[in-house]
Formats: C-alpha cells, structure tokens, sequence
C-alpha cells in the first residue's frame, strides 16, 4: 500500500478515528452543528455515518456498495435509480500524468462511493486553496453510489499513431463499431478516450461524483459528452417490479441477473485466456444514445405498439401467454418484433446485460422532446454480442419506425480494483 492510500484506509485499521482526508459528508454535518439534519434522514447512529462504509452494519445503514473487488461495481449491481454518464479526451501526452490522474481518481471514487468527501474535504485545508471537494453532497448518504471506468478505442491509438505506449495492449474485442444501417451518429455525443458510468439513487451524488472527478482530472482530461439518466429501463434484480421505459413498455423482463454466476460468467466477464490478459474480470461496454419519435409513438395504435415488440403493454407478457415472466413463443410474435429478433433462441444463444437508462433534454427546436434510452450494455467479447445483435436489429426490427441512434461509444472496462493501494487502470499501465 502507498502512503496515499495508507491514509485513506486509516479509518478502518483505527477502529474509525477519522483523519480530515475521507471525512463521512454525514460527519460534517453533524460537527457544523447540524446533527438533526442526520437524525431527521433516519441515517441511524451519528457513530455509524461517522464510519462510512469501513463496517458492514455502516455500510448497510449509508447504503455503500463496495467499490474494492474483483469486478468492478455497476455492472452486475441491482441498477439504481440515476445515472451520469461521461465520456473523457485525455489531452496530455504525458502518460505519467494521465497515471497519476488515474491514482487521485481512484482514491477519490473509493472516497465518494464510501459517502465520505473528496481529499481534504468540502470546508478545505486553508482558505486561500479552493476545497478539495466541491461540497454540494454534503449531508446525502452514498445512495448506493457505483463509479464504473473504461477505457475507448482512442485511448490505445489514433490515427493509427500510437498513444502512451498502449496500442500493443488494445484488446481485438474493442473494435472501432460499425456503421450500422439507419445511424445518425453526432460526432459531440459519441466517441472518448475513458469513460466514468456515475449510478446513484440521488441525482445530485452521481453528479457531484462525476463533477468532482472532472476537477480532479483539469489540464489532463477534457469532458466531451455527458448524459443524464433516470428511470432506469432495466433491472438484474429479477424479483423486482420491472420498469418501463419512455414507451411504456416493461423493459428489461428478460436480462442477465447480477446475482446469475454462470450467467455473468458466460456473457459478461472477461475470461482468462479470452486476449488481453489486463481485461481478465472486466468487461466491455457499448453505450448507445437512442433517441424516440415520441410523438409518432403517441399516435400509434395499441395493437401496433404492442406488435412493435412482440409483448402486451400494461402485464408485459409475451404473445400468446399470460403473464410477463411466461417462457416466450417466439413464432407467436410477429416476424419482425424486437423481442422476437432481440431474443437468444433467434440468436444462437448470444446474451448481453442491459442497464440503460430514460433521458429527455428539453425540445429540438422543432416541438419535439429530444427524448429516448440511453442503452447501455455489457459483454464479454462485443464481436460476438452487441455488433451482430445490432446489425440484425438495424436491418429488420419493426422499433425502427419510432427511434434512430444518434450517440455511440464503446470502452473496455478494466477488473475491479481490489484492495486499497490499487488504482484504476493498473492492470493496463502497471
Ligand atoms: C442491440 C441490442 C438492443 C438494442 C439497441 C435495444 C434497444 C431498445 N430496446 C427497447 C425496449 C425493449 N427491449 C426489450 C428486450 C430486449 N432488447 C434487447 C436488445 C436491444 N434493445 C434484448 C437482448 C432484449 C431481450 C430479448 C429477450 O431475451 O426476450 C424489451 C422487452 C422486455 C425485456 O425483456 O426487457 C423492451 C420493451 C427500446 C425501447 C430500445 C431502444 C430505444
Ligand atoms: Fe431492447
């Protein structure tokens, strides 16, 4: 362990004598003064929210997931209720910059995930210095907050040129993606260097997390595009209530569950011997901003929404069965359905994990919402999943009348980060 990172985990190894550095939000505010603030959130002990997440009976009352392990956390944890995603340019050449960058990101993302501040903290060290972290999650809890990195195609070469050392190590699943039939792509919403996937139960936790990382990274990242989310349009908690998408549809029903090994196993985690030996416990992901002619939507008759996907709107069953969890008849949908063609059986198998998100930002100056799903999905090897699942859907899927995919990206998600002292990225520059 580093020194850095020594002081970082003090807490735990000290039985929770908190140095300012890692401080509990839910701290502060209680020494400020404002202790009823924290009994009135129904958070538990002032001892407990003191701890952060360093016992397990604190991390169930400030509702942490573990950031340390074997995979990283927010792709097979129960979806949460938000997202702030971004998208990044490195735009230093200095790869020892970029590495530091990495560590100070690490520290901080194991900080705020853990509900406590950023470095020094919100008040700071001096007065004269701007603080460390910029405050506006003080008193919230953790809300389940999961800080997921991965690393895009132009990460490793550009222009065919060589970037910091790593073209040798761009594993051959990270393909530049196709142009698929009926892309509208805008170069201002697709593409990046790294990516951060920010999921939180409170919007304003994962937009202080990706906020504060942005300040972090000045002078060696630049955001390029960033996307909001809500609603999430997918769950691997199957024994929770489906949602619905902007549609109105039950969506995700039939999706790879965080707690299906074998099933994570199969088609999300990297195995070993699958290429590169840095992604072994990762796991790639394709990001995809999909935007919906709503309005025509509205106008479409229940029967053809219902046609559209193959599944009935108010119970989500499949055609010709009752209920939403029925084994699917594939040939009782229409030929061109989405579940139908989207489904295993119509594709040998192949299974990716969704865990996309609602978006609506504002009109498109022509009295239209700019609205749809932020899809994202997670996959053991991309060639193999999203690039023929996508191709067969852009060809032929009756959804294509109301939706056109304008955003795009693709990153390689490094193994979890396993215990303190290890950083983001390690397994690819260490
Ligand atoms: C390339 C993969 C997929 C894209 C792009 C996609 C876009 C998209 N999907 C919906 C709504 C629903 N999708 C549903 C199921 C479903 N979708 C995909 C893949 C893509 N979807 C898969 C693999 C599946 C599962 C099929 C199965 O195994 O049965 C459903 C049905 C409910 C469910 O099972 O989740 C809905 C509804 C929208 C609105 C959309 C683009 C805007
Ligand atoms: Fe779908």
């Amino acid at each position: 362990m580093d020194a850095e990172n020594e002081q970082q985990a003090a807490p735990a190894e000290t039985g929770g004598v908190q140095q300012r550095a890692g401080l509990s939000r839910r701290a502060v505010i209680g020494w400020a003064g404002a202790g009823v603030a924290i009994g009135a959130a129904g958070v538990g002990t002032v001892a407990a929210a003191t701890m952060g997440s360093d016992t397990p009976a604190a991390a169930a009352q400030s509702q942490d997931v573990p950031f340390w392990g074997e995979h990283q956390s927010g792709i097979s944890t129960p979806v949460q209720d938000r997202l702030h995603f971004a998208a990044f340019d490195v735009i230093t050449e200095d790869r020892d910059a970029l590495v530091k960058m990495l560590k100070e990101w690490t520290k901080a993302a194991a900080s705020i995930t853990g509900g406590r501040e950023v470095g020094g903290g919100a008040v700071g060290v001096v007065p004269q210095s701007p603080p460390d972290d910029t405050g506006e999650a003080l008193g919230l809890p953790a809300s389940r907050l999961t800080l997921t990195i991965g690393f895009g195609p132009t990460l490793f070469e550009k222009d065919g040129q060589d970037r910091f050392g790593l073209k040798a190590k761009r594993p051959e699943a990270l393909v530049d993606l196709p142009k698929f039939k009926g892309d509208r792509l805008e170069a201002n919403r697709s593409g990046g260097d790294i990516c951060i996937q920010a999921c939180a139960d409170d919007p304003q936790v994962a937009v202080h997390a990706i906020r504060n990382l942005a300040r972090i990274g000045m002078g060696v990242v630049n955001v390029r595009w960033s996307q909001l989310g809500f609603g999430k349009t997918s769950s691997t908690t199957p024994d929770s209530q489906t949602p619905r998408n902007l549609m109105g549809f039950k969506d995700g029903t039939h999706n790879i569950a965080g707690t299906d090994a074998d099933g994570l196993g199969k088609h999300v985690w990297v195995a070993p011997g699958d290429g590169q030996d840095w992604m072994t416990g990762g796991s790639y992901l394709v990001a995809r901003r999909i935007r919906m002619t709503i309005e025509t939507w509205d106008r479409a008759s229940l029967q053809d929404q219902e046609d559209t996907f193959g599944r009935t709107k108010i119970e989500g069953a499949p055609y010709g069965k009752q209920k939403e969890r029925d084994a699917p008849d594939l040939a009782a949908m229409p030929a061109t359905s989405h579940v139908r063609l989207a489904h295993p059986d119509s594709n040998d198998g192949l299974m990716i994990l969704r865990r996309g998100y609602s978006f609506t930002d504002g009109t498109d100056g022509l009295g239209r919402l700019d609205a749809g799903l932020f899809f994202l999905a997670y996959q053991r090897d991309t060639r193999k999943a999203f690039v023929p699942l996508q191709t067969k859907l852009a060809a032929s899927d009756k959804l294509n009348e109301y939706i056109t995919h304008v955003g795009s990206a693709h990153f390689a998600c490094p193994p979890g980060v396993r215990k303190p002292g290890e950083w983001w990225g390690q397994t690819l520059f260490g």
